[in-house]
């Protein structure tokens, strides 16, 4: 039984965060953003047409003396911002901190929408949700974790996501100097692939909270917080000035002063997004309007706890128990 930890950095705003792994014989090394929103595990290749890429480092399976090549496996994913890519699959070693899984589908690009090529820093996606839709045909291929989880001393990964600053995956354990006071349990429904919860109900500021589930799914792959048009509605309103501006599309309001705390439930415990980390990012040097962190899950199905809420968290992961941790900062 073993555990692993590895650290990933946040981009500029906290837009997405960055991971290290190494796939190969000799190790070839990549920084991918873990998905937990996803199931492939893809990387840039030197399959791909050289003017697809911008500064990204790339997998060359011919370098690697242990790479194999699943013959007639192809895959194409297409995420929830319209971005894509395809290509074909490679089994081969993958070393995340000291945690190693040897004969990982390691998913090669061939190609990769602009979104892809114009994201110098990522070099691909490693999928953390159920490898039940992991997209590769015809026989769909297991995530990193879910070829681990049994090794692990608990088939489990936290997600410890900062403000600005590195934060860290840990698989198999619990760190108990990460958190502070209790971790509040919800159940997960894994059925669509991802790890959905249903949250009971949420608070504007100090306001009390409202009784209105919110059904969405912990995404470490999306930068905002994605809520019911109506909930987004009601927050906006506690604050002057604010308003939706079709041009950046989503909601404005003034940097200063700051927005009310966010608070949503989950089970019998609370998790407060605080005022200063809804304000997203300037919308641009000029004026002082922020781009808000709270934005509509209109037209995606499901809302979407992402980097915004995830980062004011502990959170833990749990494919034994199917059931998600949120727990209070240390
Ligand atoms: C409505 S899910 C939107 C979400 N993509 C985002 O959150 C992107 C992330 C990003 C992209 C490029 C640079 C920096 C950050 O960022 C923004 O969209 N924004 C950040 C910047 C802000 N100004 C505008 C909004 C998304 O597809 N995630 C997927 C993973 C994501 C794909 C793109 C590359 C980075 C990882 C995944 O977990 C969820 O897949 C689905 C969700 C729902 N059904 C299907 C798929």
């Amino acid at each position: 039984r073993q555990t692993g930890t590895v650290e990933t950095d946040a981009e500029k705003h906290d837009v997405e965060y960055l991971t290290p792994i190494s796939i190969g014989t000799p190790p070839q090394n990549l920084i991918v953003d873990f998905d937990t929103g996803s199931s492939d595990l893809w990387v840039f290749s030197t399959e791909m047409a050289a003017k697809d890429i911008k500064g990204q480092a790339v997998y060359d399976p011919n370098n690697s003396s242990t790479s194999e090549k699943l013959q007639g496996s192809t895959w194409q994913i297409t995420y929830g911002d319209g971005s894509s890519s395809s290509g074909d699959v490679y089994l081969d070693t993958v070393t995340i901190g000291n945690l190693t899984v040897p004969n990982q589908a390691v998913e090669a690009a061939t190609k990769v929408s602009d979104e892809f090529t114009d994201d110098a820093n990522n070099d691909g996606l490693l999928g953390l949700g159920f490898s039940s839709i992991n997209t590769v045909q015809p026989t769909p291929q297991n995530t990193f974790f879910d070829n681990i989880k049994n090794n692990l001393d608990a088939p489990l990964f936290t997600a410890d996501l900062k403000h600005g600053a590195p934060g860290s995956y840990n698989f198999g354990y619990i760190d108990p100097a990460a958190y502070v006071g209790n971790i509040s349990w919800t159940p997960v429904d894994s059925s669509q692939g991802f790890w959905s919860f249903t949250s009971p109900g949420y608070a504007v500021g100090t306001e009390a909270m409202r009784n209105h589930s919110i059904s969405g799914i912990a995404d470490t792959g999306t930068t905002l917080l994605l809520l019911p048009k109506s909930v987004v509605k009601a927050y906006y309103e506690e604050i002057q000035g604010a308003q939706y501006d079709s041009n950046q599309g989503g909601y404005v309001f003034p940097c200063s002063p700051t927005p009310p705390d966010f608070v949503f439930g989950v089970s019998d415990g609370i998790v407060t997004v605080p005022g200063d980390m809804v304000s997203y990012a300037p919308v641009d040097s000029a004026n002082q309007d922020c781009f808000g962190g709270i934005q509509s899950d209109t037209g995606i199905g499901f809302s979407i706890f992402g980097d915004v809420a995830l980062k004011t968290s502990f959170v833990v992961f749990d494919a034994g128990g199917l059931q998600l941790g949120w727990g209070a900062k240390n």
